[in-house]
């Protein structure tokens, strides 16, 4: 149980102000993460990693000389924003271009990559290597779809070393795109963990049992086994890495044992030192192991086995030094602190003048934005227990994170003498949501929102045909940047039914108002078809069985937006496209 906070929507900020307030001579707090406190040389690469919080020493722990530069933070499990992202990297770059590392989840390549885009977009050379080292998510031949568990320390470990010995983009890019093939790690858990203030753990494991195959997000594991004996379950990790071993993987191997959480020290020690055994009895050497907590899942209680291959480039730059507030190897010549420039003023928005027609529909969207985080507020509950079955149960957590700071963030933008147009209700609200939220969730409803808000526009007069703009931007958004197919088990199996059914309602001269409702009935019967489905993309890919016979959580959570705007707006239909005080434009 995780029981020490004020508030637990606070944690995951709290923690990480406090976790620098006992480093300083190593890290500083920046919007959007931490960086070394220390000077970075002229020309360094900058390895910016990152991911959700709750995995400490990972990430912000692994900040320091011969590892990380700077680490970006998101909430409790869940991906940072790509503004953060994008802010952190800033700060990290010392002009030799910037490499992002992270584990293989949806919300982080969504918002790693946005970032990726705009850094590259300014002249900050940007690369990405994904870290997809557990074997348990998916087979050897789909080596791309793997998640990325323990697996982050030894990719990070060398690309931070390769990086502090001068070595540029390039090579420290094709060194940590070879680690991680070489690298694979196994999880096992007893228990689940807890999401402060949640009251039940995301997920349990039988009595007397052990799950094989964890996530490190509460993902339940693959598969159930009675509890073995510490030489059984030695014997079970180390015989499936082994089977699982690269092509030219040599004889050389680092062992990392990693407690998830609340397994004590001395049982970790205990495990490794017949993991030794077996590893020396398989012909392997093992190459200066490590054996503690390096990823965690909050209070867990479970482990895993990492092996890393080593070749003789690699064994360099994993024996180099390091020192971090969690990672310390060999000596480094100590760093002067450096002087670290505050934020950068975000440049003034254009005042915008917005038109009556374009005020009243952004005031209609601030209200509708409200009527969205009612809906959410009232399922949030429903829709972590749903994500808890084969993700991470953090689904009801993010939307009302990106809902509660949409719906701020309008209002904020409305409040300007003379309103604010449609287009910037959206924008601001899309922008606040993407960054409040991370996660997948985040990422897709921020990009759609602004979508939609871009369709609108600011114009002199709407009509039906702009709200059908609007729901084909909005759909186009999700899937651009999501990649989802239909038949994936993600949002996209109720969205595409829901502009369809727009759409065809509306291009046969139905209102747009009751086009909405045909379309939110649609929404609603797919999401609910979704639980005969398979996931194919996001979290609960690799527990697929488990989530059979359940709907997605994210198809579900927008049939209910969607049933909820179109009942409040059915009464008012006109108002969609005929808002006062501007009465001009077509008849809803
Ligand atoms: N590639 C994708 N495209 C569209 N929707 C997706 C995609 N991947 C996942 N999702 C949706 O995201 C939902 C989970 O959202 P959230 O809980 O925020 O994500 P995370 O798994 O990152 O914690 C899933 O139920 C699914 O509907
Ligand atoms: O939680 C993480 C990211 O997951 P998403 O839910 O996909 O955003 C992070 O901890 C893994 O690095």
């Amino acid at each position: 149980m995780t029981q020490i906070f004020d508030n637990p929507a606070d944690f995951a900020d709290e923690a990480l102000d406090g976790f620098v307030a006992a480093n300083r001579g190593y890290v500083a707090r920046v919007d959007g993460g931490v960086v070394r406190s220390t000077e970075v040389p002229a020309g360094q690469v900058a390895l910016v990693v990152g991911g959700g919080s709750g995995h400490y020493p990972a990430f912000a722990g692994l900040v320091g000389p011969g590892l990380a530069t700077a680490s970006a933070c998101g909430n409790m499990f869940a991906s940072p924003a790509a503004g953060q992202v994008y802010r952190v990297a800033k700060v990290a770059n010392a002009g030799g271009g910037v490499l992002l590392s992270y584990g293989n989840y949806a919300g982080d390549v969504l918002h790693f990559g946005q970032a990726q885009l705009r850094l590259n977009a300014e002249g900050i050379e940007t690369r990405t290597v994904l870290v997809t080292d557990d074997i348990a998510s998916a087979p050897l031949d789909q080596i791309e779809k793997r998640r990325g568990i323990a697996g982050d320390l030894t990719v990070f470990k060398i690309a931070g070393a390769a990086a502090e010995a001068g070595l540029n983009l390039d090579d420290v890019e094709r060194l940590a795109i070879r680690t991680n093939y070489r690298t694979r790690s196994l999880g096992v858990a007893f228990d689940g963990c807890t999401l402060p203030g949640a009251e039940a753990p995301l997920f349990s494991v039988p009595p007397g049992h052990m799950s094989l195959g964890l996530g490190i997000h509460g993902e339940p594991g693959i598969s159930d086994h009675p509890m073995p004996t510490a030489s059984e379950l030695a014997d079970l990790l180390v015989s499936k890495l082994l089977a699982d071993k690269p092509d030219d993987a040599g004889t050389r191997v680092v062992a990392i044992v990693n407690g998830l959480g609340t397994v004590k020290y001395d049982e970790l020690f205990l495990l490794y030192g017949k993991i030794e055994k077996l590893l020396t009895a398989a012909g392997l050497t093992v190459v200066e192991p490590e054996c503690g907590e390096l990823v965690t899942s909050l209070d867990m209680s479970g482990l895993s086995l990492t092996l890393l291959w080593l070749d003789e480039e690699l064994e360099q730059y994993w024996a180099a030094p390091a020192d971090t507030p969690a990672f310390r190897k060999g000596n480094l010549a100590s760093r002067a602190r450096r002087e670290l420039a505050g934020p950068e003023a975000e440049e003034a928005a254009d005042v915008e003048r917005p038109t009556p027609a374009a005020a009243a529909l952004g005031r209609l969207a601030v209200e509708l934005l409200g009527q969205v985080r009612d809906v959410v507020v009232e399922h949030e509950e429903e829709l972590g227990r749903l994500d808890a079955i084969a993700g991470d149960g953090d689904h009801g957590i993010g939307m009302r994170r990106g809902v509660d700071a949409a719906v701020a963030a309008a209002r904020q933008a409305a409040a300007n003498d003379g309103g604010a147009s449609v287009a910037r209700i959206l924008t601001v609200a899309g922008e606040a949501w993407s960054e409040r939220a991370g996660g997948t969730s985040g990422a897709l409803w921020g990009s759609a929102v602004i979508a939609a808000g871009l369709a609108l526009g600011n114009r002199d007069s709407y009509s039906g045909e702009d709200a059908a703009a609007a729901v084909t931007a909005f759909t186009d958004a999700i899937t651009a940047l999501g990649k989802a197919e239909p038949g994936d088990k993600t949002m996209v199996d109720a969205l595409l039914p829901f502009r369809d059914a727009f759409l065809t309602a509306f291009d046969a001269g139905t209102p747009v108002a009751a086009s909405l409702a045909a379309a939110a009935a649609s929404a609603t019967a797919a999401a609910d078809r979704t639980a005969e489905l398979r996931p194919l993309k996001g979290r609960a890919r690799p527990l697929a069985e488990k989530s059979l016979g359940h709907p997605d959580p994210g198809a579900v959570s927008f049939a209910l937006i969607a049933t909820r705007i179109s009942a409040h707006i059915s009464p008012t239909g006109t108002r969609l496209v005929n808002p006062e005080p501007a009465e001009q434009g077509a008849q809803a």
